[in-house]
This record gives C-alpha cells, structure tokens and sequence, in this order.
C-alpha cells in the first residue's frame, strides 16, 4: 500500500523579459520559503550598486567562467546581453538530494537547458510578463540601475525573451506585484501537492498501513 516515495528536490525556473519583476518576486519566495534554496548563478556582468558577491551573483571574469564551463561545472549557460551567465551545478545537485527545492532566476535559452538537462523531469516552468512594454521600459528607468544604453538593449531583447512564453508551465502578467506573488505561491504549493511532496505524506500512509495490518 504504502510505495516508496522519496522526496525529491524541484527545479523553479523563473523567467521574464528584463524589468518584468522576477528578481523581486524570486526575493519574496525565499522568504516565504526558507526551504527554497537560490541557484545563485554566476556571471560576467559587471556588479550593481548593492549587489553582493554570493548573494546575487558570483562575479568572475570571461576567462574564469569559461574555466568552470570547461570543467563541467555549469548546469547551464548563456550569453545574455552581452555577458556570460550560468547556474553553478554542484550547489544544485546538492540541494535536490536533500529534497530541497531550487528557485532559478535565468533567461529562456537556461530554462529550455535545465529542461533538457538529466534533471530535467523534476521542473517546474513560470514565465513573468509585464502588463506593457510601456511599463516595462517605466520599471527599468525605475529601478535606476542601468545606463540609458543598457536599457535600450534591454528593451531591444524584451521582444525575443517573451517569444518563449509558450515553453513554459505557467505563464503570469505581473500587474499588481503582491498578486503576483500570491499566484506564484499557489502554483508552487499545488505543484508540490501534485508531485506528492507534502512533508509527513509518506509517514501517514505508512501509519494507516500500520493500522489496517493491527486490525487483521
Ligand atoms: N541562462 C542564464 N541566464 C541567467 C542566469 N542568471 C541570470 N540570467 C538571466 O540574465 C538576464 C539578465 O540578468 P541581470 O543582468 O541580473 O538583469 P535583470 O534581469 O534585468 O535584473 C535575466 O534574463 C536573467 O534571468 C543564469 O545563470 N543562466
Ligand atoms: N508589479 C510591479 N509593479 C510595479 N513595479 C514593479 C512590479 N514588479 C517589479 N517592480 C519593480 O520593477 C523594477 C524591475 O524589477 P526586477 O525585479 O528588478 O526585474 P527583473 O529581475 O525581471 O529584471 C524594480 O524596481 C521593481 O521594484
């Protein structure tokens, strides 16, 4: 009656167009979570104001990035906007073998290769769209960290990035910000329900087992 059943680790992917809001929304379900563990990736990018080495993001030159990619050492990698990113694959492996949950913050081309990669059948898709391309350019501008120019290129990516909407699990309009959040904390809590990662499920059904085998 009972099966085995063993927890195993769910790959989050979060992904949108630059501006659309993952960053903050990746923010609020570590703390909501504080299972989750965040796929901190590395990158080539230089850092923002406030960003913090191992926090955001580790931050290596091309020749050490194209270093771990050598050895194997990426999950997956992508140039985006010019700079290299990648998520770093042991932190990975390890959570999911202690049963945790991974939130990735990465561009389609990391989604569609963590998708296709040997933990593949464990993921779960979520796509972030701005409610317009207008307000995408305002939350850019807003958030007042990136040169003009890096915003235009940005933007100029935006129409490519949200071609790939249909890849994903779920796809939501991130209009009112704390929504959004509410959605994304519903699917991920029906989605573990559905793979069956309830903590203390198997120990219940190994206890009613128990109580059948008592009355016979
Ligand atoms: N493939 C891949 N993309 C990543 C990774 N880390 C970040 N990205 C993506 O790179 C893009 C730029 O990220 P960032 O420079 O932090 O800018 P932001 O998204 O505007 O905050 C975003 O689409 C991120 O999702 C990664 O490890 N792999
Ligand atoms: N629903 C929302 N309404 C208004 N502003 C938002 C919303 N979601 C995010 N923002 C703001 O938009 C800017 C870009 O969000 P961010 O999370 O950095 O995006 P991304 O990681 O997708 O580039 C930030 O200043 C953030 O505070």
């Amino acid at each position: 009656m009972t099966g085995q059943q063993v927890r195993r680790g769910l790959l989050i992917i979060l992904s949108s167009p630059s501006g659309a809001g993952k960053s903050t929304l990746a923010r609020r379900l570590m703390a909501w979570d504080p299972a989750l563990t965040f796929s901190v990736s590395a990158t080539t990018r230089p850092p923002r104001e406030g960003e913090i080495e191992g926090r955001e993001y580790y931050f290596l030159n091309r020749s050490g990035f194209e270093g771990m990619v050598a050895r194997g050492e990426m999950l997956e990698h992508a140039e985006v906007f010019g700079n290299l990113y990648g998520s770093p694959a042991a932190p990975v492996e390890r959570a999911i073998a202690q049963g945790r949950d991974v939130l990735f913050d990465v561009d389609w081309q990391g989604g569609q290769q963590i998708r296709e990669s040997a933990l593949g059948k464990h993921t779960l898709s979520l796509f972030i769209l701005p409610p317009s391309i207008a307000e995408l350019e305002r939350r850019l501008v807003e958030r007042g960290q990136d040169s003009a120019e890096i915003i235009a290129r940005r933007m100029q990516k935006s129409r490519d990035e949200i071609s790939h909407w249909q890849e994903y699990d779920y796809v939501l309009v991130n209009d009112d910000l704390d929504e959004t959040e509410d959605r994304l904390k519903t699917i991920i809590a029906a989605e573990r329900l559905r793979r069956k990662q309830q903590p203390g499920l198997v120990e219940t059904v190994r206890h009613l087992d128990a109580e059948f085998e008592d009355r016979t």
